[in-house]
């Protein structure tokens, strides 16, 4: 079943097009990598799906449901959420309350009935690794990914967007997040993950979409895509390997 597709999918900020006629879809279960060089307008693609910055035409299909331009909260409760590459708290507010703010914004009233309950579940769900107590403020990268994730986590999506979640993280920060990100697909959410680091791609997508200049080179299985010689050129200006130019 198809869960997300946008229909020519166009964003212009005046005389730029920064996705330009962009049709594309997901599958349920899916964990769809959205890959291309950097500046090619793969976070401006998520923002005029998931309603940040609303496109200029084209067309997004969610969930069977037309839902072109509508607002990040409308989004959220239709069951999209997203990470952000740069994870922006509410500096002052404790990682526990970060996640209830979630929890109690993007979920139907009377859904959860515990935010707090809900909230620590998701902070266990996604291993955070110190006391829920802390000011956000105070966190590093990787617990501000974890956090951003949880807060995701919190509205119950069933698509989830990740934009860059693994920048910045080490070897084996790395592993850690292969398997979160699979957990999380193993409880029912489908995945579109914007990544640069081809051994997270390799392992972890079943299909890919490349887009270079804001149009979409290439759209199949992780190793038709990985192979297809518009993506090599993409990333490398002329013949070599896609995941040396990508890691
Ligand atoms: N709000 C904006 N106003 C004007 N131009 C923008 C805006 N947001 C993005 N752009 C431009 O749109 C193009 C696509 O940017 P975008 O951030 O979507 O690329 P990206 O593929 O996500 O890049 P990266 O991999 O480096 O994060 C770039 O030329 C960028 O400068």
């Amino acid at each position: 079943m198809i869960v997300l597709e946008t229909k020519e999918l166009t964003k212009r900020f005046g005389g730029l097009t920064a996705v330009n006629a962009v049709s594309m879809h997901i599958n349920e279960g899916d964990i769809v990598g959205l890959i291309g060089p950097n500046g090619a307008g793969k976070t401006t693609l998520v923002n005029a799906i998931a309603g940040l910055n609303p496109p200029t035409s084209g067309e997004v299909i969610t969930f069977g449901q037309k839902t072109t331009g509508l607002t990040p909260e409308k989004m959220c409760r239709k069951g999209l959420s997203r990470t952000f590459q740069i994870p922006i708290p509410f500096p002052k507010m404790t990682v526990l309350q970060n996640v209830m703010t979630a929890a109690i914004f993007g979920n139907r009233p009377g859904v959860i009935k515990d935010h707090a309950a809900h909230s620590r579940k998701m902070l266990e769900f996604v291993d955070f690794p110190i006391h829920e107590d802390t000011v956000s403020e105070q966190l590093n990268t990787v617990q501000l990914k974890r956090l951003d994730l949880a807060r995701a986590l919190a509205s119950n999506p069933k698509l989830l967007f990740l934009d860059e979640l693994a920048s910045g993280l080490s070897e084996g920060e790395l592993k850690d997040m292969m398997e979160l990100i699979l957990k999380i697909r193993d409880h029912g959410v489908t995945i579109l993950m914007i990544e640069h680091i081809m051994q997270l791609i390799m392992n972890l997508c079943n299909r890919l979409v490349c887009i270079q200049f804001g149009t979409k080179i290439a759209e199949g299985t992780t190793e038709e895509v990985a192979n297809d010689p518009k993506v090599t050129k993409a990333y490398l200006g002329g013949s070599g390997n896609t995941e040396a130019a990508a890691a």
